[in-house]
């Protein structure tokens, strides 16, 4: 699933380390870093800041509507689209993120989340345009966001929300990013698998808070983890639950130990009919 071929030296070199990589996010790391840098030489981190910037266009409010689902006493649902993934493989044949963001946004979900990795989940930065334009949700780029050319680039394609993974991030890396991704307008879920992440994640100034139940050596997932690290997030934060969620008894499961939003992909994914999949996740008749 990861095979790229390139004539620059640097990529090569980044390239070649992945593949000695045993940890699947490391692994993916390795080679998001060398697209990156591969992009950057063709716009320089300069034209795609200003690019960025002269963006008009406002971003959808992604953290206010989830905000807005829980005050009312309403879980959230970040309803996904994705073509494969590493643990899952190909999960959609005919995968057209256009269609199911439709589908998902006229059964209730309450925000998108949209997978641009290429290598491990087959998606692109087009997938991420076309499902936004085909709805009116905001729509989370879902991807491993290392650099500042990164976040320039998703204000540039139009997502509302970016995904920081605290695994992948040092604490300084993650607090310049998380900068400047609201000098740009676009909100921030920070993504935690354990307690010491969790702290770091607390240090951040960042309302979304994503608890994610997939151990990403093993790619197991387990709701346990929503269930120990939910109760140590402040109630001025809000907890998304993500990965291995599947049925409505899940969403109530995490519910009630004080997840406010559900962020859910391959179980509804591996329906025919993605909106009547929501509508069974979230128990609406
Ligand atoms: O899903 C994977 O196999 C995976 C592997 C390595 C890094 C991340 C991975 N998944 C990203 C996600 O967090 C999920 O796409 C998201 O939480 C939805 O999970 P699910 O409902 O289980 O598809």
């Amino acid at each position: 699933m990861n095979e790229i071929t390139t004539s620059d030296p640097v990529l090569n070199a980044i390239l070649e380390s992945e593949s000695e990589k045993s940890d699947v996010l490391a692994q993916i790391c390795a080679r998001t870093r060398a697209e990156t840098h591969q992009k950057a030489s063709v716009k320089s981190l300069k034209e795609i800041a200003e690019e960025a910037k002269n963006k008009k266009n406002p971003t959808r409010g992604f953290a206010r509507v989830l905000k807005e689902k829980m005050a009312k006493g309403h879980m959230g649902l970040i309803a996904e689209c994705k073509k494969a993934s590493p643990s899952a493989g190909i999960i959609r044949q005919d995968y057209d993120p256009a269609m199911i963001a439709v589908q998902y946004e006229n059964a209730g979900a309450s925000c998108l989340s949209v997978l641009t990795e290429t290598g491990y989940f087959y998606g692109n930065n087009e997938d991420l345009k076309i499902a936004r334009e085909a709805c009116s949700l905001p729509v989370l780029r879902k991807d491993f966001i290392l650099e500042p050319w990164q976040v320039y680039e998703s204000r540039v394609i139009d997502a509302d929300c970016i995904l920081l993974i605290m695994a992948a991030l040092k604490d300084q890396e993650a607090n310049d990013l998380v900068e400047l991704a609201r000098c740009l307008e676009l909100d921030i879920l920070v993504e935690v698998h354990n307690e010491e992440e969790l702290n770091r994640a607390l240090a951040l100034d960042v309302c979304l808070i994503g608890i994610n139940n997939r151990n990403l050596s093993t790619l197991k997932t387990d709701i346990n983890v929503t269930e120990t690290l939910a109760p140590l997030v402040p109630p001025d934060r809000l907890v998304v639950s993500e990965s291995g969620l599947k049925t409505f008894d899940d969403i109530r499961r995490v519910q009630s130990i004080g997840a406010s939003a559900v962020l859910v992909g391959e179980s509804l994914l591996s329906q025919q009919n993605a909106g009547a999949a929501v509508r069974n996740l979230l128990g609406i008749a």
